[in-house]
């Protein structure tokens, strides 16, 4: 990257995904980050934390995740990340749209969004079909399109988005783990000796899907969501031991989707121009790799690190270890992610739609 950064722990971060999020916020048109919101949304997600006692063992609670941390977790999370990207539905902004949005139905309940995903896969596995095995899903003579078709399978008329996509990312994820990582992600752990910086340029490097980059005034810049959530939900499912052990792991960021950057708006740490309103409110397509969609995505990074800088002062001069133990991006974007799904009727402005195999 070749743009000039002023921050002073900016300049000590060794993740390109940070740089990216602060030049984005600094020449951003339709976005921005009020310093007042900033403070307001800071103090709100600190008293909620506090009271929640928030850590990253929150992430094996969840129903559809692991609950056991072993090699088997790790090619459950690897496949999970390697598809968690555009759930929303052509029905968004529709009357009955919950009803007939994209939804997987498994142990007698429906889900939709990341949750469908999740449902997907361990109804598979249940149903006896070893999705998660690279040797197994690199294969399509061992698991074919139509295998996968019915893995992914809806209980409403609208299938799962990006179908095709996501079988062809399925398809080289596979291929490129059994011939150069010996049929398992646990090999790119290994090899990136407990640094989660060299792991992310491990995942960019190796496997295409995850390269999520964009050019911004001229400029290079570059997001990584799903490959920086696939290292933080590996340490989150692990707690930071084991193949979760990473020495770097506060130089993640934000996860830069859809969901977060809306909630952040309706907690005032974002805010957009009455034109940029206008758009999402008219459920209003925004082309990947747009201006606007790298301007939502690069403050919604740049705000969440300005509200760990706020936060981290809090819990240190009211000594709150004790109910905020771990505090970073990961912890915070969760813990963000997690209330946007509590309060989904209430977050009033709507997600901004693009398509992308990238978040
Ligand atoms: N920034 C961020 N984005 C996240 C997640 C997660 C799931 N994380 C869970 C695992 C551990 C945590 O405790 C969370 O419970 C999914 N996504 C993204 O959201 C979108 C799906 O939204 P919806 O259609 O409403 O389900 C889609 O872009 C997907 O890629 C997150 O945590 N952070």
């Amino acid at each position: 990257m070749s743009f000039q950064v002023e921050d002073k722990d900016l300049q000590k971060s060794l993740n390109p995904v940070l740089k990216s999020g602060y030049f984005i916020s600094k020449n951003s048109q339709d976005v921005s980050i009020p310093p007042e919101g900033i403070e307001r949304a800071a103090s709100s997600i600190y008293e909620i934390m506090k009271s929640k006692k928030y850590s990253s063992s929150n992430w094996k609670q969840h129903t559809l995740h692991p609950k056991v941390a072993d090699e088997r977790a790790i090619d459950w999370i690897f496949l999970v990340d390697l598809l968690n990207f555009s759930f929303w539905s052509e029905f968004d902004g529709e009357e009955g749209a919950q009803n007939s949005r994209f939804s997987v139905s498994f142990d007698g309940k429906q889900y939709t969004g990341y949750w469908s995903l999740c449902a997907a896969i361990n109804r598979a596995l249940e149903e006896g079909i070893s999705i998660t095995t690279p040797s197994f899903y690199s294969s399509e003579s061992k698991l074919s399109d139509l295998d996968l078709l019915h893995v992914f399978r809806s209980s409403t008329q609208e299938k799962m988005p990006l179908l095709e996509e996501r079988i062809k990312c399925i398809r080289e994820a596979g291929k490129v783990l059994m011939e150069k990582f010996g049929g398992s992600f646990v090999n790119c752990i290994k090899e990136s000796e407990n640094s989660c910086v060299k792991l992310l340029n491990i995942i960019v490097e190796s496997f295409s899907s995850f390269r999520d980059e964009s050019t911004f005034n001229g400029e290079r810049v570059v997001f990584y969501k799903r490959a920086q959530i696939l290292i933080a939900d590996i340490w989150a499912c692990f707690e930071g031991e084991g193949f979760g052990k990473f020495d770097d792991i506060d130089e993640i960021t934000m996860f830069a989707d859809y969901r977060v950057p809306q909630a952040l708006h309706y907690l005032g740490a974002i805010s957009y121009s009455d034109s940029l309103l206008r758009t999402l409110e008219s459920f209003t397509l925004l082309p990947s790799g747009s201006r606007l969609e790298n301007e939502i995505r690069g403050c919604s990074i740049w705000a969440v690190e300005l509200l760990r800088r706020v936060i981290k002062g809090k819990i240190e001069r009211d000594d709150a270890h004790g109910s905020i133990p771990i505090l970073n991006a990961i912890i915070l974007d969760f813990f963000i992610w997690d209330f946007s799904k509590e309060h989904l009727e209430e977050l009033g402005v709507p997600i901004h739609r693009t398509r992308s195999i990238y978040y």
